[in-house]
């Protein structure tokens, strides 16, 4: 687990004129922290007299000035979090700012200039670029394109987004499951196995992207933008998959109404974008509080779907992007106090590891092969097939065999194979079973006849005994008739050294 604050950043949009200089500073002496000081000047003041505070300065982990340019950002902002997303770690970059500040530029890039790429397209280079590195690994990779204007959703990779009215397009909605993962509903996914196909889907997006024209900037976006890159990993031959996502957040500006001096539709969109921009806020502030049980993230869908980029699973850094001039001062001052509170949200990232339930089978299948082969080599058994014709007769004569060995003592050997054991028993219940319906004769009935004569061979040696006995008497005699005395053997009971005849 990785516990992070927050990391903010700012970047300063160049000024077109001179005379803006000297609105603010950046002090750089202090390197880990460097500050922003923005001075007010005296002409904005209220009246002759007042106790307006003068300047005002702010943290942040950097701070990119007007030259900064969007190499730069990508390395520096991008790049970390784009490699703790290759690590298995969730990452969101947001950028905040007012209008025309740079949020565009900042995370998509400008359309003139190749090298005014902005964080998206470098990043999806730098993602595809470090999975070809990696062999050892399998990547797969999809994206998403959510934009949510005036507080509902829309899938700007949906296809019929150019054919179709904004109205007439499902709205994507977000649920929650009850472990309160967040789902949404709608939004399609689409793999892209190259950087070239996941440009033309980020393309694709912006084509369909909802524009529309304020008098404060002639390409104002007035809508939420969220292009999500998902990337899961997985080890040849395991069943674990590591799945992160990686949020690129372009917020709406964040203007207050009055000024923009827009009616109608345009006032609308600038009330949504305000309220929702309201409910971030409030999302920060409770998060940012200590103590503080109930965090708001279900008033709007943008902190919904934010949640977990807000306080939870996720490496987040924010970007305010700033647009220097006197008649922006109140608007700058306002984007760097919302950053300071943003800087105080602590977020714990966890490697996003599961198991997949389909590797999972396989796997297990496996495994059961392996000790079936390992019992197969322990029995010397293939004990997958049926029993052969030849081994069933083989197992038979055993039967047979021990059926008839009288010794009690003596076994019936037919090894741990489940699959003869079960036939022994099988067949000598067919044997029992001949005997007691047709009275065949059968080995065991034999044996048992052999135990019933027992008896008999008792008489019949009796028998022999006392033909012996008579016989001996019959010697002797004769013996003492014919005179050879010398030659009459001695016995004891008429029986020693004598086997009885059979
Ligand atoms: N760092 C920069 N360098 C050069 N041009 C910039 C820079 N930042 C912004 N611009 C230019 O300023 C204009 C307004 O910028 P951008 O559209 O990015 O603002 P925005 O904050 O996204 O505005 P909105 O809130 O209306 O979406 C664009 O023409 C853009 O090319």
């Amino acid at each position: 687990m990785v516990k992070q604050t927050i990391q903010i950043f700012a970047r300063v949009k160049p000024t077109v004129r001179k005379q803006q200089q000297g609105i603010y500073s950046i002090d750089e002496d202090e390197k880990l922290t460097p500050s922003l000081e923005i001075i007010v000047p005296h002409d904005l003041a209220d009246g002759f007299v007042n106790n307006k505070r003068e300047s005002y300065k702010f943290k942040f982990q950097r701070i990119f000035d007007q030259g900064a340019n969007q190499e730069t950002i990508f390395e520096n902002i991008a790049k970390p979090v784009a490699e703790s997303v290759l690590a298995g770690y969730n990452g969101t970059i947001f950028a905040y700012g007012q209008t025309g500040s740079g949020k565009t530029f900042t995370i998509t890039g400008g359309a003139e200039r190749y090298s005014d790429r902005g964080i998206i397209p470098r990043t999806l280079s730098y993602i595809f670029e470090q999975l070809q590195k990696d062999s050892s690994t399998i990547y797969t990779t999809r994206i998403s394109y959510l934009e949510i204007y005036n507080e509902c959703g829309y899938d700007l990779l949906d296809p019929r987004h150019e054919a179709s009215s904004l109205e007439d397009l499902p709205k994507v909605t977000v649920f929650e499951d009850p472990d309160q993962n967040i789902h949404l509903k709608n939004l399609s996914l689409h793999q892209a196995a190259t950087e070239e196909e996941a440009l033309n889907l980020l393309f694709l997006g912006d084509t369909n992207r909802m524009i529309a024209e304020t008098p404060m900037n002639q390409a104002s976006t007035r809508s939420h933008c969220i292009f999500s890159i998902h990337l899961s990993s997985k080890e040849p031959g395991s069943a674990t998959v590591r799945h992160a996502k990686l949020h690129l957040v372009d917020l709406a500006g964040s203007e207050r109404v009055a000024k923009t001096g827009v009616g109608g539709q345009l006032l609308t969109e600038a009330k949504y974008i305000n309220l929702s921009l309201h409910y971030l806020e409030q999302v920060i502030i409770a998060l940012s509080e200590k103590h503080r049980s109930h965090i708001p993230y279900r008033n709007s869908m943008m902190t919904s779907v934010l949640r977990d980029s807000l306080g939870g699973n996720c490496m987040t850094t924010m970007i305010a992007t700033l647009s220097l001039e006197k008649r922006n001062i109140d608007e700058s001052i306002s984007t760097c106090r919302f950053a300071q509170r943003v800087a105080l949200i602590k977020n714990e990232a966890v490697l996003n590891e599961e198991i997949d339930p389909r590797l999972m089978i396989i796997r297990l299948q496996k495994e059961i092969q392996e000790l079936k082969d390992e019992l197969a080599i322990v029995t010397g058994e293939q004990r997958t097939e049926a029993l052969t014709d030849a081994e069933l007769l083989e197992l038979e004569k055993l039967i047979t065999s021990f059926l008839e060995d009288q010794d009690p003592e003596s076994r019936l050997e037919v090894g741990t194979d489940m699959r003869k054991i079960h036939h022994c028993f099988h067949y000598l219940k067919k044997l029992l079973n001949d005997k007691k319906i047709h009275g065949k004769s059968t080995v065991s009935s034999e044996i048992k006849d052999q135990d019933c004569q027992e008896p008999l061979k008792e008489e019949e040696y009796k028998k022999l005994r006392d033909l012996l006995q008579q016989r001996d008497n019959e010697i002797s005699i004769l013996s003492e008739f014919n005179g050879m005395g010398r030659g009459r053997r001695q016995r004891k009971g008429g029986e020693e050294g004598r086997q009885p005849r059979r």
